[in-house]
């Protein structure tokens, strides 16, 4: 979209973790010079006495804050919230987050996209019943059925064989692990923004391990995150090691496509997922991962990307509420409500 005079103030609600890495000096700066304002929400008051707003930038959980921000939406009808909490919560559970994918409908020739092979276990014995998982192969990733920010969230296992799932806390999706070369695809959507990224991964599982392992079940977290990974700063190798920087873009046009689809189907803005290409075809995509609100300082030029969505959201409140709609929500689902640019 072209460069727009329509400023406004934007009240963002984060943990503080979350502040620390994104509200950047340089970032209020850029948006300070295309006239955007951004406030920080102060969580020991009531949202509705604070502002005026015309957007809510948040990235919170519960209840409570849930009760706010609607009790704000009812004060500020023209006020916007980024994003709905209720499409935000389609990704706390890894099933729902991924059931979206299969909704998609993309016309692709030579590349194909879909979910690895995963089912969902609720308790003990069922994790414990043959019946339940005869359909997996393994290896298979063990997945905290909740992805709700928390550090618990994040934890994971390789498990290599059936007889160590006993190890297994329940609820949890176990997911058949698909090699893809150690390198994971990340694609940061902001509004109509796509950009997609390479980091590090776990490594490749070979025949041989996959029978003959000594640790039959390998705890990890937040694997991509593990250090910072490019070709200059390579302190431990793993940029060389796994060809990081050799391997291969998936299509940028069809990234864009998955992307979009997946923007309008989840009604988010503000999101990024997580895609490996299946070893064994080469052409075949699988999306692992979708984030509310992820580490966008960590995207080259975030600032720039940024600025230029509350510039777009703003211009677009602005025609809708000259179009005399009076409503610039775009009501779904009872209760529902999301706004895109
Ligand atoms: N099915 C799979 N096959 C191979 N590797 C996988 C698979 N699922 C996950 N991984 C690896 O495990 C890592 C963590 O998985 P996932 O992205 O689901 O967890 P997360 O904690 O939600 O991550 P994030 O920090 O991105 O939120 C991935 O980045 C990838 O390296
Ligand atoms: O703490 P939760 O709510 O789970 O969110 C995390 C996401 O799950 C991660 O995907 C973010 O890291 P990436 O931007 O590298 O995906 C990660 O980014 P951060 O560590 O820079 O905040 C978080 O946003
Ligand atoms: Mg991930
Ligand atoms: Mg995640």
């Amino acid at each position: 979209m072209a460069e727009n005079t329509f400023g406004g103030v934007i009240g963002y609600a984060l943990a503080p973790k979350k502040q620390n890495s994104f509200i950047r000096d340089s970032l209020l700066t850029l948006a300070k010079s295309r006239g955007i304002e951004l406030v920080r929400v102060d969580s020991d008051k009531p949202l509705v006495d604070q502002g005026p707003f015309d957007c809510v930038l948040h990235k919170l959980y519960g209840d409570d804050w849930k009760r706010q921000l609607q009790e704000f939406k009812t004060r500020f009808p023209n006020a916007l919230i980024l994003d709905a909490p209720e499409a935000i919560e389609r990704l706390h559970n890894r099933i729902s987050m991924l059931q979206v994918v299969s909704e998609l409908r993309i016309q692709d020739r030579t590349d194909t996209f879909g979910i690895p092979k995963q089912i969902v276990i609720y308790d003990k014995a069922t994790l414990m019943d043959p019946q339940a998982w005869e359909s997996l192969k393994f290896p298979v990733i063990a997945k905290p059925l909740v992805a709700d920010g928390s550090a618990k969230s994040h934890k994971m296992a390789l498990v290599f064989t059936r007889d160590v799932l006993d190890k297994l806390k329940p609820p949890i999706v176990l997911q058949e692990f698909v090699n893809h070369g150690g390198v994971i695809f990340k694609v940061y959507v902001v509004g109509e923004h796509v950009r997609c990224v390479k980091r590090k991964s776990l490594p490749d599982v070979s025949e041989e391990k996959k029978v003959g392992v000594s640790e039959n079940l390998m705890s990890f977290s937040q694997v991509s995150n593990l250090a910072n990974h490019d070709a200059e700063n390579d302190n431990d190798g793993y940029y060389r090691l796994m060809h990081l920087d050799d391997t291969e873009m998936p299509p940028n046009a069809f990234v864009v496509d998955i992307a979009r689809g997946l923007r309008r189907a989840l009604k988010l803005n503000l999101f990024n997922f997580d895609v490996i290409r299946d070893a064994r075809y080469g052409n075949r995509y699988l999306i692992i991962d979708i984030n509310y609100f992820p580490g966008y300082a960590k995207m080259p030029g975030y600032e720039a990307v940024l600025t230029q969505f509350f510039c777009d959201v703003m211009l677009k409140k602005e025609q809708e509420e000259q179009q005399g709609e009076g409503r610039v929500t775009v009501s779904t689902k009872d209760n529902e409500e999301s706004f895109q640019v």
